[in-house]
């Protein structure tokens, strides 16, 4: 499932002394099956934006389509956009009210007023794709740890089936062992599922590893869409962004600043030891 939008503005409050434009005339397009990071400082304007991909907010101006159908038509129904279009928010745990795990994976499910078989179909798989065992199946939410709560909340929106998957921040106060677990669980997701992706967060450290292209928000604009490697080339216009790059990548920038031969278009540590190898056997200065 593809989303474009074209010339998309958003304005709260418009009309009032708060007027806010926090979105400001964007247009992009994420294609079938991509793996997205949508990256920016915190108030660029990333959680306005995605809340369009589903038809949450109505842009101010501009068009939003979903497989090249404009949600905000009238023969579309919205109803049938959010579910195939499914949006994670921050902190989802905080959503989570049922008395067990089972029940609130199956709230989404149990809406779209599907047949029983299906529906526990759909919450034992959804339960087992965020990599949880079915001994967690009748605990309370409220027992598990906060990156477990974490997949529970993950789970409920998989189990409608969605097309698209958007998580907002899904590792924002996880320790780094969470943080890392969950991404590896959303990329494994991806992989296998093969739908289309899109993870909103302020840390490229995070998030470039795992994407396939990267879009860079600020003040309500897109100011980079590339791949990770070309993105983390504008290190100082990022930084001027509040934004940081990899470690690794700093790394290679001031080795390249000292004068060797390397480039800073890497993103994993195995990257980088191969470009400094690469640059040691052309007997170049390292
Ligand atoms: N309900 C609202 N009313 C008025 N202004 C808002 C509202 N929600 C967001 N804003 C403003 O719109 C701009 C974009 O906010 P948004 O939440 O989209 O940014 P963000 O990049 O997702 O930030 P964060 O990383 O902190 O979630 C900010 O200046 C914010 O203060």
């Amino acid at each position: 499932m593809s989303i474009k939008i074209d010339n998309l503005t958003y304005v709260y409050s418009q009309n009032t002394p708060f007027e806010k434009k926090a979105i400001d005339n964007v247009s992009l397009e994420i294609k079938d099956g991509e793996f997205v990071g949508l990256i920016g400082h915190t108030g660029s304007g990333k959680s306005t934006l995605i809340q369009h991909f589903n038809g949450l907010l109505k842009p101010a101006s501009g068009n939003v389509y979903v497989n090249n159908i404009d949600i905000h038509s009238k023969e579309k129904p919205l109803r049938e956009i959010r579910q195939k279009v499914g949006l994670v928010f921050q902190y989802p745990e905080h959503q989570l009210f049922e008395m067990s795990v089972y029940k609130d994976v199956a709230f989404g499910p149990t809406n779209m007023r599907l047949e029983q078989d299906e529906i526990d179909k759909r919450v034992k798989e959804a339960i087992g794709i965020v990599g949880l065992g079915e001994e967690t199946y009748e605990k309370s939410p409220f027992e598990l740890s906060g990156g477990q709560k974490r997949r529970v909340a993950i789970a409920g929106v998989l189990a409608m089936k969605p097309d698209v998957l958007i998580l907002d921040e899904p590792t924002a106060g996880l320790d780094p062992r969470g943080r890392d677990e969950i991404l590896d669980e959303i990329s494994k997701l991806h992989e296998e599922l093969g739908i289309t992706v899109i993870l909103v967060s302020h840390s490229m450290e995070d998030v470039g590893k795992y994407v396939e292209r990267i879009i860079v928000m600020d003040e309500g604009k897109v100011r980079y869409d590339d791949i990770p490697k070309k993105v983390f080339n504008h290190i100082e216009e990022l930084e001027k962004m509040g934004l940081g790059v990899p470690q690794v990548t700093y790394l290679m920038q001031e080795l390249k600043n000292k004068g060797f031969l390397v480039t800073n278009e890497v993103t994993t540590i195995q990257e980088a030891y191969d470009e400094i190898m690469n640059a040691i056997s052309k007997d170049v200065k390292i």
